[in-house]
């Protein structure tokens, strides 16, 4: 028998296709959407727009309850704001990528956003793709389905240089890697595949035959097999 909600989690390292690949799955599905790094940019522009130290976490960790984050999960027109300001372009700048690792290892900042992650999660009636580092090992253990995207370095550096026009592939690789270890090693709910998660490598996939891939893998879990 068909189930009326599924939540699915998608984790990996970054440049790996989880926004693309998630957006597309919710829209063909009919389910919600929601981006969880742009929740943790959006806590990192507030915390640079307020002048906070990004090296002193005790200082980010004071004011981690004070901005409030909005994510609108239509995968067809997704969107974010902060304090009610429109933050979606703001939080895709260098600045702001450089610093949010940093940010979002904080202890006090991953509690107050895994809590609003559960809560979106629980109020999607329909169900959720939900995408992130650790969605499948700490925000969502329960998800119906967990999917851990992988491609090589090479491969996402490449994707990466074709979105920034006149980017070094070589510096992008390099960025990449540096935030994937940061990511992956800080001490609080690091960037980790679920034990019961399903790996994808991407590297040598089209968009569209990851996004077939999940939507068989949803299916399959949605009729019970
Ligand atoms: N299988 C694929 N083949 C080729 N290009 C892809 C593939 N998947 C995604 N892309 C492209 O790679 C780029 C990065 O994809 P996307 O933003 O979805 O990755 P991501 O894992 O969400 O990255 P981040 O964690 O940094 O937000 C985009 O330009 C996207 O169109
Ligand atoms: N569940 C998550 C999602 C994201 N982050 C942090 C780590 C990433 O480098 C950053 C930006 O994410 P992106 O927009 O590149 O997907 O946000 C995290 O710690 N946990």
């Amino acid at each position: 028998m068909e189930r009326a909600t599924v939540i699915v989690a998608i984790d990996g390292p970054s440049g790996t296709g989880k926004s693309s690949t998630s957006k597309a799955v919710a829209a063909q599905l009919g389910l919600s959407y929601l981006d969880t790094g742009a929740q943790y940019r959006a806590i990192t522009w507030w915390m640079v727009t307020n002048g906070i130290d990004i090296d002193d976490p005790s200082a980010i960790a004071a004011v981690a309850g004070k901005p409030e984050i909005i994510s609108g999960t239509d995968p067809s027109a997704p969107t974010i704001t902060v304090d009610g300001t429109d933050v979606a372009a703001a939080i895709r700048t260098q600045d702001v990528t450089s610093k949010v690792s940093a940010v979002s290892a904080v202890p006090e900042v991953r509690a107050r956003i895994t809590e609003l992650q559960r809560s979106i999660a629980a109020d999607a009636g329909n169900g959720i793709v939900v995408e992130g580092r650790d969605i499948g090992t700490t925000v969502l253990p329960d998800a119906d389905l967990k999917i851990f995207l992988t491609a090589s370095p090479e491969a996402r550096a490449a994707r990466r240089s074709g979105e920034l026009k006149n980017a070094d592939v070589q510096a992008t690789r390099e960025a990449l890697l540096k935030r994937d270890a940061a990511d992956s090693s800080r001490k609080t709910s690091p960037l980790a595949k679920a034990d019961d998660a399903v790996e994808v490598d991407t590297s040598d996939l089209t968009l569209q035959q990851v996004i077939e891939c999940v939507v068989t893998l949803v299916e399959e879990k949605r009729a019970g097999k």
